[in-house]
């Protein structure tokens, strides 16, 4: 499948924020099909009603899952973490061999565990093996970089990774999404490139506590680069790579979601900073907040593994246990560790 001749329309699941702005980005280069699960959402992005008015003309809209899969050789599922496995299932009748997928989902997948089990790290999957568990496409990517979506739909250049363990697609999705203001990173951990995503989310909404609490860039900078650390320790845990923490899908992620107002998971610290709970912050917010999900996972993981994390382990007391935000921040000041970098070979 190569680029810029890529006859097939390209096929995204998922019209929100991030399948619109990757939407717009594609239809640069290609025709674009955008699954819409409802129909009245069908409709509005065919009438190019309100929030769907900036989509391109080279958007079409479609609410048929198999229709995607015939007319899309490559498709781009970009649904939150906790309704990815789902949609695989749906989507997986229509897929076979040739297709490639490439997501854009930065969650994990969490086995619904029966009452009493205690959390091992296979029930804990990434979206690659989602995809791989549910359906028989091996040609699997996934996309990660700072890519708040307000930001690109406005138009204002940015980079992405797309990784994979097949040159073919990152060679595919490079392709169709590059332009003169995409640039498109490519590299072959896609593990690391998954939980470098779903991690830093953690780290912007601990970032969005210290906004909240109008505290200052010295205890921000420490709290990225302890942070990085941390990720860094989970995903060597797991058998991930260093490499893709210290790129555009790790550290520059990192950045752009834990120093923006327009990330989910800033804005959700942020409440929390300003003395909402979790349960205010929940039941008031219509948006998708995958780092909540994702500390509690991966403060089990690490509890399972036996690997120390104690910022995950105060974000996690925070949010779910109400500890006060000084003690959390004396806590960690305090930790009776001080080695700078630790995570090198
Ligand atoms: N918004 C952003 O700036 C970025 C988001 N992401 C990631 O993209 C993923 C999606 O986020 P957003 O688009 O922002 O969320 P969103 O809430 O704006 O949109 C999610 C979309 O998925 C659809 N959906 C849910 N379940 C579905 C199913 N079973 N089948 C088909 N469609 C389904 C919803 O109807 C909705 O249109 C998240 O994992 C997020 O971390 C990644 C980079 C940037
Ligand atoms: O991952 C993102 C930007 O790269 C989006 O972050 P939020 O989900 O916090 O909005």
């Amino acid at each position: 499948m190569e680029g810029s001749e890529h006859k097939n329309p390209v096929g995204i699941i998922g019209s929100g924020s991030f399948g619109m702005a990757i939407a717009n980005l594609l239809a640069e280069n290609v025709d674009v099909l955008l699954y819409a699960r409802r129909e009245e959402v069908r409709l509005a992005i065919e009438k190019r009603e309100g929030r769907y008015s900036v989509l391109s003309p080279r958007i079409q809209a479609v609410s048929d899952l198999q229709l995607v899969a015939q007319k899309c050789q490559l498709i781009f599922p970009i649904v939150p973490s906790q309704a990815f496995r789902s949609m695989m299932k749906q989507l997986s009748p229509y897929l076979n061999p040739t297709h490639f997928l490439i997501h854009g989902t930065k969650g994990l997948d969490l086995q619904d565990l029966p009452q009493g089990q205690s959390l091992h790290p296979e029930h804990i999957k990434t979206m690659s093996q989602v995809i791989e568990e549910e359906s028989i496409v091996c040609r699997i990517g996934c996309l990660s970089g700072p890519n708040l979506s307000k930001e690109i739909m406005e138009g204002q250049p940015a980079a992405t990774l797309i990784a994979s363990p097949f040159t073919e697609v990152i060679k595919a999705g490079q392709a169709v999404l590059k332009s003169n203001r995409f640039q498109v990173y490519g590299d072959h951990d896609i593990i690391g490139a998954e939980l470098a995503g779903a991690l830093k989310n953690i780290i912007a909404l601990a970032a969005g506590i210290l906004g909240g609490k109008g505290l200052g860039k010295n205890l921000w900078a420490l709290l990225v680069t302890r942070g990085l650390s941390e990720m860094i320790h989970i995903g060597k845990a797991v058998g991930a790579d260093v490499k893709p923490f210290l790129g555009v899908a790790g550290i520059g992620d990192l950045v752009a979601t834990a120093s923006s107002e327009n990330s989910r998971n800033y804005k959700a610290g942020y409440r929390l900073g300003k003395g909402e709970t979790l349960d205010d912050i929940m039941e008031t917010s219509t948006d998708v907040i995958e780092g909540v999900k994702t500390l509690e996972t991966i403060r089990a993981l690490g509890a399972h593994l036996g690997i120390t994390t104690p910022i995950v382990e105060i974000v996690y007391r925070v949010f779910f246990k109400k500890m006060p935000v000084d003690n959390a921040i004396q806590f960690l000041i305090t930790y009776p560790y001080a080695v700078d970098v630790d995570f090198l070979p």
